[in-house]
């Protein structure tokens, strides 16, 4: 087990290619279950996340052939193996073999997912998709049991807008007799991607990028090389990371339209931006302003990004509101900024950052992965050294992080923890 260490205080300069999108990687992989000849797809990021759907495609049968960033699926042996326990606990992502398995297999039993604590995470609406579908679905020990003599094509309305639920309902939905239309749907980039994949694949998808999803099933489906979108996450990390101790930061391999609400916000506190082309030059000048946000679905603010934009306004005058309408209970990193000497308050649905203050070093603890890429950023803003915990989270969604802001000029590290931290750390 590990620990980040950050001394804090010396600035970003230099460029850092983002990786492929985690959120588009731990569907596309399961997508490629639907398939009956290989699936290649290029540009994956190297996370623990998708390291461990490549072993869950493996234990239902697959074989999985992995060239740095491409992996080759090979589909042909997989069957309906149950996957109640084990490494489907691990992330969330889990969930897309509900879709994929019931479209391929019409069952499948997977464990209810793990993945980040950000209050509660029900899958109803996905499971509202699959019974509308024809799909019997119950709940046992812990574990979704689905079932379906035939899928048919049917009209589902989302009652909240779900990334988890309009993916999975296509997933299953692209192999089911006649028509889908799946209303309110979510329109994140990372959609638009995994159905890019299944319309390679042989699926016919109309409407994706709009609430309104149009799926005509079709018997089978073929293999195809596809290659991923960039992480916007990752890059609007980066972004805030450079922001707040940046000198002049290139983020290469970023599409900037998915992080519009972000650079909108950077702009408003004065930061300089220059985009071209797939590259983003990000370059602070003197005191940053203050700002409010909300997070909503795309293309407003995205949640994923709230708790390090947390940490970026700590460093801002005056105060900043920062309301999470998708996970309004998405906070657990705020106690730990404040060990670091932040000004925050939570009230009601609201955090409240004053700023700027003059962050310290601490022992902190990354509770899920924006949780980690929050302390990040605050450890490379802050007087000394900050310890970071946790790594696990943060090792789920972003590669290479250390060896990246090393390249940017970070003093960054990890030390393995000694066997006292190792229980300090479990009795947190
Ligand atoms: C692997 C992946 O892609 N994860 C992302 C995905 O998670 P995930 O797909 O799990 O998130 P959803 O878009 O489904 O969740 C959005 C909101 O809908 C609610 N909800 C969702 C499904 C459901 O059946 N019932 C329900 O009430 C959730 O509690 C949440 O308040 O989108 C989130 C919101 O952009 C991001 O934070 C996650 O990084
Ligand atoms: C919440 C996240 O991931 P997951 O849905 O995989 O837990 C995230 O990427 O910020």
């Amino acid at each position: 087990m590990q620990k980040m260490l950050i001394e804090g205080g010396h600035l970003l300069n230099g460029r850092v290619r983002i990786s492929g999108a985690k959120n588009s990687a731990v569907a596309l992989l399961p997508a490629s279950i639907l398939a009956d000849s290989p699936v290649t797809i290029e540009g994956l990021p190297r996370i623990s996340d998708v390291e461990t759907l490549g072993d869950l495609l493996e234990e239902i049968g697959g074989t999985v052939e992995w060239n740095e960033r491409t992996i080759t699926v090979h589909p042909e042996k997989m069957v309906a193996m149950p996957l109640p326990n084990g490494k489907v606990k691990k992330l969330r992502a889990s969930y897309y073999f509900m879709g994929a398995m019931l479209g391929k297999f019409g069952k499948a039993v997977i464990g209810l997912p793990g993945g980040c604590y950000l209050g509660p995470r029900p899958i109803d609406q996905h499971i509202k998709g699959f019974e509308a579908l024809g799909a019997e679905v119950t709940n046992e020990q812990g574990a979704v049991y689905l079932r379906a003599k035939e899928l048919r094509g049917a009209r589902i309305y989302l009652d909240v807008v779900s990334v988890g639920a309009t993916i999975n309902i296509m997933l299953a939905a692209v192999k089911a007799k006649g028509k889908t239309v799946i209303e309110n749907a979510a329109k994140e980039p990372e959609i638009i991607d995994v159905a890019t994949l299944l319309t390679n694949m042989g699926a016919k998808i109309k409407g994706v990028g709009t609430d309104v999803i149009r799926i005509e099933g079709v018997p089978s489906l073929h293999g195809c090389n596809h290659t991923i979108i960039p992480d916007r996450i990752e890059a609007g990390t980066y972004v805030i990371a450079a922001a707040a101790q940046g000198k002049e930061v290139i983020i290469e391999n970023v599409i900037t339209r998915h992080i519009e609400s972000l650079l909108a916000k950077l702009r408003e506190m004065g930061v300089r931006l220059e985009e071209k082309d797939e590259q983003l030059l990000v370059a602070p000048t003197g005191p940053l302003k203050s700002v409010d946000i909300k997070t909503l679905v795309y293309p407003g603010f995205p949640t994923d990004l709230q708790q390090p934009f947390t940490s970026l306004l700590t460093k801002a005058e005056n105060t900043g509101v920062i309301t999470d309408t998708i996970y309004s209970a998405r906070l657990k990193h705020i106690d730990e900024l404040r060990r670091m000497n932040a000004l925050i308050k939570v009230e009601g649905g609201s955090v409240i950052v004053s700023g700027p203050v003059e962050l310290q070093g601490a022992k902190v603890k990354a509770s899920d992965l924006r949780a980690g890429a929050a302390l990040i950023v605050a450890g490379l803003m802050a007087n000394g050294i900050t310890e970071i915990t946790g790594l696990e989270h943060i090792d789920r969604g972003y590669e290479s992080v250390t060896e990246k802001l090393k390249n940017l000029g970070a003093k960054v590290w990890r030390e393995e923890m000694t066997e006292q931290e190792k229980i300090q750390f479990q009795n947190l």
